[in-house]
């Protein structure tokens, strides 16, 4: 969606299908005209498109979505939020509220999601909410949005004690990644995307894990034929995952991977201090020595190869100390109220062997103890 410089009509389109019964719908990857016209196809029809981005984001990419929209709706709306993970709450969610109703949106709206991970599952969790559900459509702009965050319809907000803390499952209507906008973004922005693309190799792909041992050094100089096989191959594992457990009842728990630790260190160092990819990273460090604790990696061979895949994408591999005295204590707290926790027993994604996951009780002892041990 480059304002400036379109890529030829005819690059090819990849395309991945997220199989929901009649909530089915695609995840185009491609760029330049070939991907919009593509993208046009499956437009929701209504009475206006409502543009959610960000202050950032706005003067980049903006305009190139309205006037593709012009193309298809009789009235365009826009409303550019406030930046950052710190303002995904209530009362940025509120302006979107007050967009919509201010500018006679109805129930005919269709709502399009400008940006990152942020602006997604804000706009996502808008959708879900005005006039009790109107259609949306996720045109993700980050690396971390385009290989997770705009695929299979968690939408939420935090709050001050947990991360996505109040939410719905609601499906866009499609996604459209666009890889052109990848250009823009800040290298440690590339890295936190790298994280959840990392992350489906232990949970699901030890192939793809390879590809990426080999491919990392290409990715983060943003070379565009890398960087469009990993986003179709995460959006691929994906979407597995959620078309066979779209709510969460078991299998698609693997994708909370390192993110019980992780969303501790968001929630914990103040939202925003730590970027969401950053902290899952961390996150998977501590969920696989975790794993090795328990028995279920007997030698630590997997390990080996992860931290310096993480390095080598830029990302920490040490967790935060999120309080001088009571560390462990800290962050057994905010872990407590994970949404996997059953009965106050927190239940962590751990690998075994790599290439599959499962969620498991975890005794506050066990994981305090290692905490101990892992954070300086
Ligand atoms: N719903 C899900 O399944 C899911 C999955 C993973 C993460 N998430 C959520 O996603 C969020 C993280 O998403 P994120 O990493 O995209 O962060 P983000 O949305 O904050 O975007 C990162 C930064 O990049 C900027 N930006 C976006 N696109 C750009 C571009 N093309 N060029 C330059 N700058 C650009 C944004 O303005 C922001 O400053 C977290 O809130 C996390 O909880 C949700
Ligand atoms: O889609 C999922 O399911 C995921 O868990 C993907 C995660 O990368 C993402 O960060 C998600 O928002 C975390 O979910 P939560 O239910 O723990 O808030
Ligand atoms: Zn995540």
């Amino acid at each position: 969606m480059s304002q400036s410089s379109p890529a030829p009509a005819t690059a090819a389109v990849d395309v991945v299908d997220i199989a929901l019964d009649a909530r089915s719908y695609p995840i185009l990857i491609g760029q330049g005209e070939s991907l919009w016209q593509q993208a046009e196809v499956h437009f929701p029809k209504g009475t206006s498109a409502v543009i959610v981005t960000n202050t950032t984001v706005a003067p980049l990419y903006l305009q190139a979505l309205r006037q593709r929209l012009e193309r298809h709706y009789p009235k365009v709306l826009e409303v550019a939020l406030p930046d950052g993970e710190q303002h995904k709450n209530w009362q940025t969610l509120n302006l979107i509220f007050d967009a919509l109703l201010g500018n006679g949106a109805d129930r005919k709206a269709v709502l399009y999601a400008l940006g990152g991970g942020v602006i997604g599952d804000m706009t996502g969790f808008a959708a879900a909410c005005y006039m009790r559900g109107v259609p949306f459509v996720q045109v993700p702009t980050t690396l971390l949005a385009q290989v997770d965050s705009s695929v299979g319809g968690k939408t939420a907000i935090n709050h001050p004690l947990g991360k996505n803390m109040i939410g719905a499952f609601y499906q866009p209507r499609l996604v459209v990644c666009d890889i052109d906008t990848l250009r823009t973004l800040p290298t440690e922005q590339l890295s936190a995307g790298l994280a959840e693309v990392i992350k489906y190799g232990p949970i699901y792909d030890m192939e793809f894990f390879a590809w990426l041992e080999a491919n990392v050094e290409r990715l983060v100089a943003q070379d565009a034929d890398a960087l469009r096989h990993a986003i179709r191959r995460s959006c691929e594992i994906k979407a597995a995952v959620v078309s066979a457990d779209e709510t969460e009842a078991g299998l698609r728990e693997i994708l909370n991977f390192g993110h019980t630790f992780g969303h501790a260190i968001e929630a914990g160092m103040g939202y925003g201090a730590w970027l969401h990819g950053h902290a899952v990273a961390a996150g998977m460090v501590l969920a696989t020595r975790l794993s090795q604790k328990l028995g279920h990696l007997p030698d630590a061979d997997f390990l080996a190869r992860l931290v310096p895949l993480l390095q080598k994408a830029g990302l920490p591999i040490e967790a935060p100390r999120l309080d001088p005295a009571r560390n462990a204590e800290r962050y057994l707290e905010l872990m407590r109220v994970d949404k996997k926790t059953q009965g106050g027993a927190i239940r962590f994604v751990l690998i075994a062997p790599p290439g599959q996951a499962h969620t498991e009780k975890v005794a506050d002892a066990v994981a305090a103890q290692l905490l101990d041990e892992c954070i300086a």
